[in-house]
């Protein structure tokens, strides 16, 4: 369990954290999330110790990490993968980590098995691939049995078969009742592996919520209807709602509407009482992205700015593509 009470970090002029509070409980997987910038990391590096906060607490398993004894018994970290001492192997990195908590050479051997390392244990960490580094910090954050996990980006580098042994990975370790906090900026990701998100923006929390009322609540009911009268039937929907909502009928073919701010329900019964035929009316269930996005929309600290010369915008799509 980390509890954090109006935990505030201040770097001179500018507020990275700015009186947080929220619980991450054990037995769930609590992803965190907010744009660049947020305080993510500022928050994650509190946690642990790394960083002193300006004003206010936060304690893992009712204690601050600095008084835990035994930390890495406590809380595993994986916070930056490429903070390791590039000369040494990947097994001796480990096996000097393990030997500040007389951690036994079997429970190292037992994370680098875990974790996929077996095959370049002995090769120097200097030559590994992000994604090897990111299964190496795995394997750190794991050598303690720790009842308590925090990864910042756990999938940054990996490939398909790293990403999906990494849910499966924090899943698992959720159902034996851990505690796991994992930031990702990959909102598929997230949305497959969280059971609770807390977003911040600016250093605040916007949302703290299970994933599934997280994007219930943030997007509005959205329903795509084909008709042969569909744009009769849009106006019809608007008649109905009235002036001052925020219902909107968005034409996005030949007869088909997106109408936003009715149940597929609603929709279908109003075409029924006006007899006209539907040949599709199908609920949208809105993605954690699209909730995200909604949420954090005024909260980006670096935006990318539309380009308004036509030349640059398709050489700037030819180099995305
Ligand atoms: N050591 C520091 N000195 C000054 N400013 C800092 C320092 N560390 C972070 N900041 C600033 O604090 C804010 C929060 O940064 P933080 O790295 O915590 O955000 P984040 O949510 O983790 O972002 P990202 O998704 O890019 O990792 C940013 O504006 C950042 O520039």
């Amino acid at each position: 369990m980390i509890n954090a009470t109006n935990l505030t970090k201040q770097y001179g002029a500018k507020t990275a954290v700015n009186g947080v509070s929220f619980s991450v409980k054990p037995g769930m997987v609590t992803g965190f999330l907010g744009p660049n910038g947020a305080g993510k990391s500022t928050t994650m590096r509190m946690i642990v110790g790394l960083d002193r906060p300006t004003a206010g607490t936060v304690t893992v398993n009712g204690k601050r990490y600095q008084d835990h004894a035994a930390p890495l018994h406590e809380v595993g970290v994986l916070l930056d993968a490429k903070a390791v001492h590039t000369g040494r192997s990947a097994y001796n990195h480990l096996r000097a980590l393990a030997a500040t908590h007389r951690i036994p050479v079997s429970r190292v051997r037992e994370v680098i098995e875990l974790t996929g390392l077996g095959a370049v244990a002995h090769k120097r960490v200097g030559g590994f691939s992000l994604g090897m580094g990111q299964r190496l910090g795995i394997a750190a954050a794991l050598l303690g049995d720790p009842q308590t996990l925090i990864l910042d980006e756990p999938v940054n580098g990996l490939d398909p078969e790293g990403v999906r042994w990494v849910r499966q990975l924090v899943r698992s370790l959720a159902a034996q009742g851990r505690t796991v906090l994992l930031s990702s900026h990959l909102m598929s990701e997230m949305a497959q592996t969280a059971d609770h998100i807390i977003v911040l923006g600016k250093g605040r929390v916007l949302a703290d919520a299970p994933v599934q009322d997280f994007i219930s609540g943030a997007a509005a009911e959205t329903v795509r209807v084909r008709s042969p009268r569909a744009a009769e039937l849009g106006d019809a929907l608007l008649r109905a709602a009235g002036a001052g909502t925020s219902t909107r009928i968005e034409p996005t073919g030949e007869n088909e509407l997106r109408v936003i701010g009715f149940s597929a329900a609603n929709v279908g019964n109003a075409a029924a009482e006006l007899g006209i035929p539907l040949h599709e009316l199908t609920p949208i269930r809105a993605s954690l992205e699209e909730a995200y996005m909604d949420l954090t929309a005024n909260d980006v600290e670096y935006r990318t700015a539309a380009i308004a010369d036509p030349a640059l915008a398709q050489a700037v799509q030819e180099t995305n593509r």
